[in-house]
């Protein structure tokens, strides 16, 4: 190995309550919201095909009219107790706000900067009110933070004379600066989601991101930060030179997901994802595929099945409401989650045979394997391998017992009637594990 000074400082996972508690939510709720809504994706007739919160690097978007929209900014219809309301109802167990997105504008009234929701017709604090509103409804809160600020006049991409150098080290201050207010203002959340770590003048820093990590640790013990922070002093990001990763979790599966449990070595992980292809920001034009839910509930129950956990994004109309789409989303998959979030919340990687029907979730530290099922196939008959020295003792599905059929040494087929569902089936498995436990039920039946 080589020797790092700003590398990982931990082989391993975190095992400490904060983390253990991040772990067990599972199933988090992203919210991209700006001064980029009032565009949404769109400028004087003509449609920007890329992500709207990116629609200020749009050549036919001059900086200077983006960069005065705040003066439109009034989201009259927010309302923060709706908004946690329906996350609640969608069985979402955290939330990530994007408290300030590449563009720079703050939703909070930072004291650090004048592009801030101070400045907006609204004037007022919007952090403040959906930190209590789902904290009460019992939604921890993470922060979303861009390092990349194309409003502050000190960042630079790329550091060329000692005059970008001095200007980037004034940039680190007002980020290190921002990033402690945000805990002071909201002492109650969980953790930091950064993004926009990927300029030069960040990655070769290495020794920067490790201290400010540590601070940002030292001011408020036990955060969640992602793997997206930190570069060790060789540039490298996410995992260190010597392939350690860095930061609590790994934080690179944007839009994709891990395919098989090798994929993520052993980490923490979490997916963030898009209803559209890539649209972060609301659009007014959701153009390609909108993701369904039984497709969405698919990547939840893949992620959570290698041991990852999942954030789905909404991205609010500039007036503070929720698109309808959206909206019907939220409500459709509530309603799965609201009968079958057991299989979900503090799930883990089962350790058995993947099948074609579907994934295993296993209840962390327990024996209780869930099968979620969402390919039921032309036999009906769902093929279940156990592994080495576990057994089978019952198996459910809802109230419903039901007796598989052993098909070869602790091999069985579960056949299910009736055979068709419009959204996954969920079979709860009770098994024993060990050697000297005595046989699965089903075993005795030969
Ligand atoms: C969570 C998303 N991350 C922002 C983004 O720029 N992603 C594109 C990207 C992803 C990975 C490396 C560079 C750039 C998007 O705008 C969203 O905020």
């Amino acid at each position: 190995t080589i020797a790092l000074q700003h590398g990982a400082h931990r082989i391993g996972v975190r095992t400490d309550a904060d983390m253990a508690r991040w772990r067990s939510l599972r199933f988090g709720q992203f919210i991209h919201w700006g001064v980029y809504a009032i565009p949404g994706g769109e400028w004087k007739g003509k449609t920007y095909n890329g992500a709207a919160e990116w629609i200020r690097s749009w050549k036919e978007l001059p900086h200077e009219e983006y960069d005065n929209l705040y003066r439109q900014f009034n989201p009259v219809n927010f309302d923060a107790q709706q908004w946690a309301s329906q996350a609640k109802e969608m069985g979402a167990k955290y939330m990530i706000i994007t408290t300030k997105h590449h563009d720079g504008f703050c939703l909070w009234p930072s004291k650090y900067s004048k592009y801030t929701i101070a400045a907006s017709p609204y004037k007022k604090d919007l952090l403040g009110p959906m930190v209590a509103a789902y904290n009460k409804a019992g939604i921890d809160v993470y922060l979303y933070f861009s390092i990349i600020d194309w409003s502050h006049p000190d960042y630079r991409a790329s550091l060329k004379t000692a005059a970008d150098s001095a200007a980037n080290k004034r940039f680190q201050v007002f980020v290190k600066n921002q990033l402690a207010e945000l805990l002071q203002r909201y002492p109650t959340v969980k953790g930091f989601w950064f993004d926009g770590t990927w300029d030069d003048s960040w990655k070769r820093d290495g020794a920067f991101t490790d201290e400010l990590e540590q601070y940002l640790q030292s001011i408020h013990p036990g955060l969640v930060m992602g793997s997206r922070l930190r570069a060790d002093e060789k540039g490298a990001r996410h995992f260190d030179s010597n392939g350690r990763l860095m930061g609590d979790y790994e934080q690179g599966w944007e839009r994709k997901l891990p395919e098989k449990i090798e994929d993520v070595h052993g980490n923490d992980w979490e997916a963030v994802m898009t209803v559209p292809e890539n649209q972060w920001g609301y659009n007014a034009q959701w153009a390609g595929h909108i993701k369904t839910a039984n497709e969405l509930l698919e990547m939840l129950v893949k992620s959570v099945s290698l041991n990852g956990n999942f954030v789905l994004n909404f991205g609010p109309k500039a007036d503070g409401t929720f698109r309808t789409e959206e909206q019907q989303l939220m409500t459709q998959i509530g309603q799965w989650m609201k009968i079958n979030g057991e299989a979900v919340y503090n799930g883990t990687y089962a350790g058995f045979e993947k099948q074609d029907w579907g994934y295993y979730i296993r209840k962390a530290g327990t024996d209780s394997v869930y099968m979620v099922v969402f390919n039921i196939p032309v036999s009906g008959s769902l093929r279940v391998k156990m592994p080495a020295h576990t057994s089978l003792v019952s198996v459910s599905l809802q109230q419903q017992t039901l007796t598989p059929e052993l098909i070869g040494r602790n091999e069985y087929f579960i056949h299910l009637s009736g055979k068709q569902s419009d959204t996954p089936v969920v079979i709860l498995l009770k098994t024993t594990s060990g050697e000297n436990k005595e046989k699965g039920n089903f075993e005795k039946a030969k």
